[in-house]
């Protein structure tokens, strides 16, 4: 199984942003930390989204980066990624692994300790934990857990946590202390004005 990145981009492809920039920004800033998740919206289509991976793909492998896709897992086997991720509204986590191989990496989502558990006995190799704060960037999410839900969480599993919502450069030392591995962001780098110092900045904070 590939190792596990301490910062994971997930793509943002809502209108006005730009993925693969932002991507090629980061990939020399943080080399094999760095995990992409190919996150699309729900109306991009199952060839849009193989296209897309295909096109992390080939950014990620010169640097040695793993490459996950969200939600659908077929899109991640036909082009090659090293695995996905999967919550409450996609396929069991169970499944997930039974389709992707025992060699894949699987995030599952987790807002709490019993279903953190549940999630890593049925093969997650990491967790995705959150929101840990409010975020713009997805809707219809439950109320932000903080940092003592996410702690709650790492002190109930022994895989990887990665804290996701909301995260900053800033919140990662406290992050840190609660046990998470990494953070997984959206906005923080995709909204940066300089995307390559917004990933330095994570870089330093989750070298401590
Ligand atoms: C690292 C990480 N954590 C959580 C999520 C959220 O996954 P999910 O709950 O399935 O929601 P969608 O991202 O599919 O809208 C994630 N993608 N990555
Ligand atoms: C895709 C996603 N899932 C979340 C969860 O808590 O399950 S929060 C989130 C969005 C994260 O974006 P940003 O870093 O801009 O807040
Ligand atoms: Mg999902």
């Amino acid at each position: 199984m590939p190792s596990l990145g301490r910062l994971h981009l997930i793509t943002d492809t809502r209108p006005g942003r730009d993925a693969l920039a932002v991507l090629a920004a980061a990939l020399p800033v943080a080399h094999t930390e760095l995990v992409v998740q190919v996150r699309v919206e729900d109306t991009t289509t199952d060839r849009e989204a193989y296209e897309l991976t295909r096109q992390v793909l080939v950014l990620c492998r010169p640097y040695g980066v793993t490459c996950l896709v969200n939600d659908r897992l077929h899109v991640a086997l036909a082009a090659g990624a090293s695995g996905g991720h999967v919550g409450a509204d996609d396929l069991p986590v169970a499944t997930a692994r039974r389709v992707l191989g025992s060699d894949a990496v699987l995030g599952a989502t987790a807002r709490e300790p019993v279903s953190a558990a549940e999630a890593v006995a049925a093969g997650a190799s990491y967790l995705g934990v959150g929101p840990c704060h409010a975020t713009t960037t997805k809707d219809g999410l439950p109320p932000a857990i903080g940092v003592a839900g996410v702690r709650a969480v790492v002190e109930a599993v022994t895989v990887p946590v990665i804290a996701i919502g909301g995260v900053t450069a800033e919140d990662v030392p406290v992050l840190r202390s609660a046990g998470v591995y990494g953070v997984a962001v959206v906005g923080a780098l995709s909204g940066a004005a300089d995307p390559a110092h917004a990933a330095a900045e994570f870089m330093d904070a989750l070298a401590c």
